[in-house]
Order: structure tokens, then sequence, then C-alpha cells
């Protein structure tokens, strides 16, 4: 399933953006902090509808076609999770046969083996009698992606779904969402993560494109300084991925004065120093 974004205008959020994510593809969307990330993936899932421009599935204006037929297509995993908290974790997965299911809305016994395949998946078949209300951020990732897993999407929309993943866990989901072989359309923060998950890289800053390409010439020094203003060292892995280096601090850093304690320099408008070694002052 082929996804082709053309000029899309939105409020003050984006500006002329187009991009095209191919099919079977993983296709990355990174940049700054209110960049737009969100609001574009947001156009693409029919969330909202841009004020200009077209967003293509298959050649189809997502907006001339039913909600229904593009939610039997489409699984997304938001950051804002939208099932009813009081639901059990099995039956917020088996939502996602919903765009599927006949006029008598009965999961058939190969749905329900789906519903349960998914979870194994996900690693959350043990929390399956659980309300989704009282899970930890990480398993709440996990069972929005299984629902999504058993929607069979021909195209998956993921905003941010490592976020509250441990590394062992954010491996696993990448390996598997590169595994389905579905289009991919997805946001990370983490560039690390992104370089290795995605074929392509998109970089929105202030609501435009500014690069699209492979991750390999897209994660370059000059970009991290350009748009994400950090300098960081970008190295060449042998597997010729890029290895990115952030100027993390050490111990001892300059704060100002207004915020320091720990009898750093008082007076306003002076950097004070803070040692992370020390104990606060109470
Ligand atoms: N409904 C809205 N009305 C007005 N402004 C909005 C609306 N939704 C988002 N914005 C603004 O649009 C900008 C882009 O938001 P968006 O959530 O798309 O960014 P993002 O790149 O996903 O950010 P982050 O990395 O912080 O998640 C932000 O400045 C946000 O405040």
């Amino acid at each position: 399933m082929n996804v082709e974004v053309q000029g899309v205008h939105w409020l003050h959020v984006l500006r002329d953006v187009s991009l095209t994510a191919g099919s079977g593809r993983v296709t990355g969307l990174i940049g700054p902090n209110g960049s737009g990330k969100s609001s574009l993936l947001r156009c693409v899932y029919r969330r909202i509808r841009p004020d200009r421009g077209r967003v293509l599935i298959d050649g189809a204006d997502v907006w001339r076609t039913p909600a229904r037929e593009v939610a039997r297509q489409v699984a997304v995993v938001a950051q804002d999770t939208p099932a009813d908290l009081d639901d059990s974790v099995e039956h917020v997965v088996a939502l996602g046969r919903i765009p599927h299911l006949g006029a008598l809305g009965r999961l058939s016994a190969a749905e329900r083996a789906l519903v349960a395949e998914a979870m194994e998946t996900c690693e959350v078949t043990g929390l399956a009698r659980r309300p989704f209300a009282t899970l930890s951020g990480g398993e709440r990732q996990r069972v929005q992606l299984a629902r999504a897993l058993v929607q069979q999407p021909r195209l998956l929309i993921l905003d941010e779904p490592t976020n509250h993943l441990d590394p062992r866990h954010q491996v696993d989901l990448l390996r598997l969402v590169r595994a389905l072989g579905v289009t991919v359309l997805v946001t990370l923060h983490d560039l690390q993560l992104a370089a290795a998950a995605c074929d392509r890289l998109v970089v929105l800053d202030g609501g435009g494109v500014v690069a699209d390409g492979p991750v390999a010439q897209v994660v370059t020094e000059d970009l991290l300084r350009a748009v994400y203003r950090v300098e960081a060292e970008v190295e060449r892995g042998r597997d010729g991925l890029p290895r990115i280096f952030l100027p993390l601090p050490g111990p001892g850093g300059t704060v100002p004065a207004a915020l320091a304690r720990n009898g750093a320099a008082g007076g306003t408008g002076h950097a004070g120093t803070y040692d992370v070694s020390r104990e606060p002052a109470s």
C-alpha cells in the first residue's frame, strides 16, 4: 500500500508537506518537538482534514474514502490511547477486529485465535484480564500494538511507539514492525532507533519537510545542528548505519543563577554551577 502526501497545509502547523511512503517500506518521520509530525500522521489516518493538499492511499484520496474502508486498511498506534480504560486488555486487543466485523458483531474462532496470537507476540497474554487502566505505560503501548496487529492492516501508523518501552521491548517492536512487510509510517525521537528501523527518513521542521532520503544521507552532523540545534558526532558503523553521539553532560554544569541551589552563585543574570554528586540543599 502506497501513501502519497501532496502539498498538505493545515492551520499554521503544516506547510506544503509532500512525501511518499513506499509500499512495504518503513518510512520514519523525525523532527524537533512541535515540528508537526503527529499532525501529519493525523492527516494520513483521516483524523484531521488538511486545509489544502491531499493524502492518497493507493491512489485514493482518504477524504473521499468512507471512514470504515480506511479503518479496514489502516491501523494506528497513537500517543493518546483512546481505549475505554475500564475494558480488559483482551477486549481492547479484540477491538482491532471491529472494522472487519459483520452485522452480528461476533468474532469468529479464527479471529479469536488471531487475538490470542497478537497478545502472545506482544507479550501481553498474562495481562489479558487486567483493566487497561491499571497497566504501566509500556504495557499499554504493547497492548495498543497488539490491537493494531489484529486489525491486519496494509498501512501501520505508529506515533512514538517506543517512548515507554524498555530497551528489549524497543528492539522487539522495531524488529516485528520491519518483519510485517506492510507499509509503515512511524515517528521516533530516538534517532539511533529511527536509523536502524527505517528504510527512509523524512525530516520535518517548523511544519515543512527539510530533508527526505535514505537514512545514511539524512542523519548527519549538519542536520542535527541545523534542525535540532545540537552539536553531536555522527560516525558510520560497519553496517553503514549512523552512530549518534550526543553531547551528554558529565558531572557539573551551569544553570541560571535563579535556579541554582547547593550554594551556587546567587543574584540574577549570572550562571551558577551545580554538582550532581551533592545532595540538594533542604
Ligand atoms: N488542534 C490544534 N490547534 C492548534 N495548534 C495545534 C493543534 N494540534 C497541534 N498544534 C500545534 O501544532 C504544532 C505541531 O504539533 P505536533 O503534535 O504535530 O508536533 P510533533 O512534531 O508531533 O511534536 P512532538 O515531537 O512534541 O510530539 C505544535 O506547536 C502544536 O502545539
